[in-house]
C-alpha cells in the first residue's frame, strides 16, 4: 500500500443544546453549542470502509441531548466530562474522545426600575437577554434644512421561556407544524427607530437617556406580553415604545423566530418535560413590521439592513 492513514477522528459537531431547569416559575437556562471527536481504532473504515468500529455520529448527538435530561447541565466541564467519559468507557474501540463546548451566557431581563410594579411577577423570571452581543447604530441626513435621525440596534437576542404559545394558524395540505401551547420564544433583534426632531431651532433629545430609555421598554414589553405570535409580541415591543417616547414616531423590526425544537427522548426512555431543546439556526420565521404614531408618516426602508 502506497498511503498510509494519519491521525483521524469523528463525531458530530456543533450540538446546539438549550437545557431550561424550572424551579417553580424560576426558569435556569443553560445553552451549549458541543462539538464531539473521537478516535480510536478507525482503521478499518478508512481502509476497507468496515463500520463495525463506528458508533454513529448520529448517535453521538443523540447522547448529548440525552445526557442534558439524565444528567443535567451544571457547567460545561461536568457535562463534557461525563459525555468524554462515556464514550471511552463504553465503546471498546474509542480510546479518545474530545469535547469542545462554547457556552452562551444569558442574563435576566432587568426590572429593578421605576417601573418594576408594572411586571408581574412572573414574568421576570423566564425573560433572558443573551450576553454581550448587541450593537448600538445610527444614521444621521442633513439636507442644509431638515434632519433626519434614524436610531436603533442589532442582535440583541432575547429568550422567554415560558408564556408563549402558536395555534389556531391556517392549516393547508402542507402543514404538519403541531399547535404549541408552551414553547419558546427566542429572537434576535434588529429595530430602527425614528426620532420626530428636525429642526436644529428645536429642543433635541437627550440621545443616550433616549437609548436606554427605548431599550429598556422593549425588553420589557418581550419579557411582559403573553405572547400567541411573534408578531403579536413585535407590535407590543413597538408601540410601548411610541407610548413611552414621544421623541419617537416610528419603530421598526426585523425579528428573526430563532426556533427551539423539543428533543425527542422517548427512544431513550427519556420523558422530555419541557426541559432539552435543539437551538435550530436555519431555516428561521422572519417577522418584519413597522409600527407608527398615528399620523407620522412610513420613512423607515423596509429593509433595513444596510442601515
Ligand atoms: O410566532 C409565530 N408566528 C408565525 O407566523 C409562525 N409560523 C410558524 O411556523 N411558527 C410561527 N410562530
Amino acid at each position: 500500500m502506497a498511503t498510509i492513514l494519519g491521525q483521524n477522528q469523528y463525531g458530530k459537531a456543533e450540538n446546539r443544546v438549550v437545557k431550561i431547569t424550572r424551579d417553580g416559575d424560576t426558569h435556569h437556562i443553560k445553552d451549549l453549542n458541543v462539538s464531539v471527536a473521537l478516535s480510536g481504532d478507525m482503521d478499518d473504515v478508512h481502509y476497507s470502509g468496515s463500520n463495525a468500529n463506528v458508533l454513529p455520529t448520529d448517535t453521538t448527538k443523540n447522547t448529548v441531548y440525552a445526557f442534558a435530561k439524565e444528567y443535567g447541565i451544571e457547567s460545561a466541564e461536568q457535562f463534557g466530562i461525563h459525555l468524554a467519559r462515556w464514550f471511552v468507557n463504553s465503546q471498546e474501540p474509542i480510546q479518545r474522545a474530545r469535547i469542545r463546548i462554547e457556552e452562551y451566557g444569558w442574563d435576566r431581563i432587568a426590572t429593578s426600575d421605576a417601573n418594576s410594579k408594572f411586571i408581574g411577577a412572573d414574568e421576570v423570571k423566564h425573560s433572558f437577554v443573551r450576553q454581550g452581543q448587541e450593537t448600538r447604530v445610527t444614521q444621521i441626513t442633513y439636507d442644509g434644512q431638515n434632519w433626519e435621525v434614524i436610531s436603533g440596534l442589532k442582535d440583541l437576542v432575547v429568550m422567554n421561556s415560558t408564556n408563549s404559545e402558536f395555534w389556531g394558524y391556517v392549516k393547508d395540505k402542507y402543514t404538519t407544524l403541531q399547535e404549541a401551547y408552551d414553547r419558546i420564544l427566542a429572537t434576535q433583534v434588529s429595530s430602527r427607530w425614528r426620532f420626530n426632531w428636525s429642526d436644529d431651532e428645536q429642543r433635541m433629545p437627550n440621545w443616550e437617556k433616549s437609548y436606554a430609555e427605548t431599550r429598556k421598554h422593549m425588553l420589557q414589553a418581550f419579557a411582559e406580553t403573553y405572547s400567541l405570535s411573534l408578531q403579536q409580541t413585535l407590535y407590543q415591543m413597538g408601540s410601548r415604545i411610541i407610548n413611552h417616547r414621544s421623541e419617537i414616531d416610528e419603530v421598526r423590526f426585523s425579528l428573526p423566530n430563532k426556533h427551539h425544537f423539543l428533543v425527542d427522548l422517548e427512544p431513550f426512555g427519556l420523558k422530555n418535560d419541557n426541559e432539552v431543546y435543539f437551538a435550530a439556526d436555519r431555516p428561521y420565521g422572519l417577522i418584519e413590521a413597522t409600527i407608527l404614531r398615528d399620523g407620522a408618516d412610513a420613512r423607515i426602508p423596509v429593509d433595513m439592513t444596510n442601515l
